[in-house]
């Protein structure tokens, strides 16, 4: 097992839906959560990458912890819940200065979770023979028998528009060129943990862009990579060579 080749860091006020983005991802379900408490790492196979992803606790009182976690990424996951309009004031507010630390290449996604409430798409799920099913079992207030989607739609609190907007000030933030950064409708989704919907597609889109990244560290032939198993084997066989 080598060193990750790259990290990418995902940021957001609790109960935003990070854990279970990334749940979705590497598990392929949808789980119950708590709270995460100072941070947790996934290790993802990509092709012949590894890739860092770094799950942060957005709880206040964990709030120091985030610029270490920021450290040399690559990529920056800025989440919000498309419900709430405060979670994505809060990536400006809160989150942004986290990420001064993070690599000067490091690229920023904006993304809206817990898009199966307020959108029809998004609410329905992909099922295992490849129909889509809509997503009406976790509506206690409307039994299933009785529930159609329009009537379970939640009021839209952020518009795609204050998401773009918000990257933009990101990039003047960050000193960035518009037009030598990637653009904002490329770089601002729409998911849902819950029924997978887009989650793929944020993940993969950002592997694919920090590509370039991974190749021109494995080019200058990183010398802080090490290759776990070749160094096991060394250890073996020094404790071989004492006996
Ligand atoms: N409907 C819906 N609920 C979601 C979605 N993603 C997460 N949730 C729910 O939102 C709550 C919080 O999810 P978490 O993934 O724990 O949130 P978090 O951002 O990791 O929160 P912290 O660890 O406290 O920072 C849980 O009850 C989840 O089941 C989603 O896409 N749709
Ligand atoms: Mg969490």
């Amino acid at each position: 097992m080598r060193k990750p080749d790259v990290k990418v860091v995902i940021l957001g006020d609790m109960n935003v839906g990070k854990t279970s983005l990334l749940h979705r991802y590497t598990e392929r379900r949808f789980k119950d959560t708590i709270s995460t408490v100072g941070g947790a790492f996934f290790l993802k196979q990509w092709g012949p990458y590894n890739i860092s992803i770094w799950d942060t606790a957005g709880r206040e009182q964990f709030h120091g912890l985030g610029s270490m976690y920021c450290r040399g990424a690559s990529a920056v996951i800025l989440t919000y819940d498309v419900t709430n309009w405060q979670s994505l004031s809060e990536l400006e507010q809160r989150f942004l200065s986290l990420t001064d630390t993070a690599h000067p290449d490091c690229i920023y996604a904006i993304v809206g979770n817990k898009a199966d409430l307020t959108d029809a798409c998004a609410h329905l799920v992909e099922m295992d023979d490849g129909h889509m099913s809509e997503d009406i079992q976790d509506t206690p207030h409307h039994p299933a028998s009785t529930t159609s989607t329009s009537s379970v739609l939640l009021h839209k609190q952020v518009d795609r528009m204050d998401a773009l907007a918000l990257y933009w000030r990101i990039l003047r933030y960050k000193g960035l060129e518009e037009n030598a950064s990637p653009a904002a409708e490329r770089m601002c989704f729409e998911t849902s943990a819950k029924t997978g919907y887009n989650v793929d597609f944020l993940f993969e889109t950002l592997f694919e862009m920090v590509l370039p990244s991974i190749l021109k560290k494995r080019n200058e032939g990183d010398a802080s990579t090490v290759d776990l198993e070749h160094s096991t084997e060394t250890k073996r066989t020094k404790a071989g060579c004492c006996r």
